[in-house]
């Protein structure tokens, strides 16, 4: 697969074909030379090319070999040859042990306007700042859901996550990614996973950028068991696009790896690239998926089905069906349901549900859910359509013939962790402090007439 990449900007070396291999869970193997790749082994005595053979895992050696998931790189040389590493200051707004020293729990309703482009110059990794989370990167199990807000490019530095999995939904602005395994553009309306321990430099180049994050703590995505849906539907492991390999040989006097650790940010310096693998095979990669190629199920009779059946990406909790993170979208479709209320219904879940808004409107939200923005419903948090969403579909009545939700795609993280949210995002300028207000004007239709007591008697 072949995708044209158009530069703004000159500086840059991104090139104008990337290739792609598709699939989800594949073994892949690339080489950006021929013949760079070991045959028959992982770790031959001497590599082609002199190259250094290095793996990384993604799982414990010993998880089953469904779950197991590594990679191999051949490389210029091994990530293991630079300075110590140091704390980063500024560290960041990042958290990843959510507890009562570091955030607050709340069951109010939550939501946040879009943030406006940064006012100092901002890069990927200064323009992350954690919203809300549960667990702990250090127990390996919870996640946490960050933000980026940025407008300049990551400069001689990559950055590496070693607390989970990234999960990128840009919202505004594509994202070219350089990664070990390849390159990669990104852009609004896709998305992007960077698993736990890969390194990664962001450009961008189409100046501000913003989108939301999920991150996973020991464990990883995969796609949902479709069930009775049957064999096909939903996303198609062949529409996952994973990078072909890339190097870059040159010297890099001054380069730093930004190493987020239990939420920390430490730096090291290294006088190359680390995006010097100039082959590499394995399970454990980094994807992109176009959401656009969702193929959405939905009910044709009666009623509103859950939106577990727009599952994209499930991280599984260890209890079965019961994910510590699903990524569930909203996207473009069919409504045909009969004597039906077809908007989201009114509800408390026991999970935690955390939104957002990649273009156009949300079916729930008639105006205040805008693209950028966010929300957070959390355990048993009752929430559902506001007030003008519940007038306007009652007024048009039930059979209204088939309607076509059409361009907007918005998205939900849900977890059976209960988020704490940081205190930021609570003392926020661009958190809504009137939301509440969106339901507050839902009139009783009830109407009975009640019968006296003597009426009973006779
Ligand atoms: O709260 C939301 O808007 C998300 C949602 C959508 C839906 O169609 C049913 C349940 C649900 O939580
Ligand atoms: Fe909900």
């Amino acid at each position: 697969m072949e995708e044209s990449v158009r530069s703004q900007n000159l500086d840059s070396d991104f090139p104008v074909n990337l290739r792609y291999e598709s699939g989800f869970g594949n073994h892949f193997s690339s080489e950006a030379l021929r013949g760079a790749l070991p045959q028959c082994q992982n770790n031959p005595l001497v590599c082609p090319y002199g190259l250094y053979a290095e793996q990384i895992s993604g799982s414990s050696f010993t998880a089953p070999r469904k779950l197991n998931q590594r990679s191999w790189f051949y490389r210029i040389k091994p990530s293991v040859t630079h300075e110590p590493f140091k704390p980063r200051e500024p560290s960041g707004h990042l958290i990843s042990e959510f507890n009562q020293a570091t955030s607050c729990a709340t069951p109010t309703q939550l939501r946040w306007k879009p943030t406006e482009a940064p006012e100092r110059p901002t890069d990927f990794i200064d323009g992350l700042y954690t919203f809300c989370g549960a667990g702990s990167s250090f127990l390996r199990h919870g996640y946490a859901i960050h933000m980026y807000n940025a407008d300049r490019s990551m400069d001689n530095c990559a950055f590496c996550n070693a607390d989970g999995d990234f999960l990128i939904v840009p919202q505004k602005g594509r994202l070219w990614i350089t990664t070990e395994c390849g390159r990669m553009q990104v852009s609004p309306g896709e998305i992007v996973v960077l698993p736990q321990g890969f390194r990664f430099s962001v450009y961008l180049p189409d100046g501000p950028s913003r989108g939301y994050i999920a991150e996973v703590f020991g464990t990883h995505f995969q796609l949902p068991d479709l069930g009775p849906i049957g064999a096909n539907g939903l996303a198609a492991s062949r529409d996952f696009l994973v990078p072909t390999a890339w190097f870059d040989q040159s010297l890099r006097p001054g380069y730093t790896i930004v190493q987020k650790f239990g939420g920390e940010l430490f730096t090291a310096k290294q006088d190359f690239s680390p995006f010097n693998v100039v082959a590499w095979h394995g399970n454990y990669v980094p994807y992109k998926y176009d959401l656009s190629k969702f193929c959405p199920f939905n009910t044709v009779l009666v009623d509103h089905g859950d939106p577990s059946v727009n599952t994209v990406l499930t991280a599984p909790s260890e209890k079965p069906g019961v994910a510590l993170l699903d990524f569930v979208i909203f996207p473009p479709r069919w409504l045909v349901a009969e004597n039906t209320f077809r908007p989201p219904y009114y509800h408390r879940n026991c999970m935690s549900e955390f939104m957002g808004l990649i273009y156009g409107a949300y079916e729930a939200k008639a105006d205040g859910f805008v693209p950028g923005g966010a929300s957070l419903h959390s355990c048993m948090t009752p929430h559902g359509p506001d007030t003008k969403t519940f007038e306007a579909t009652v007024a048009v009545g039930g059979d209204s013939g088939p309607s076509r939700i059409k361009d907007t795609m918005a998205f939900m993280f849900e977890s059976c962790l209960i988020p704490r949210v940081c205190p930021w995002a609570l003392e926020s300028p661009y958190l809504d402090r009137d939301y509440y207000q969106c339901w507050i004007g839902l009139r009783s239709h009830f109407s009975y007439e009640e019968k006296t007591a003597t009426d009973g008697e006779h």
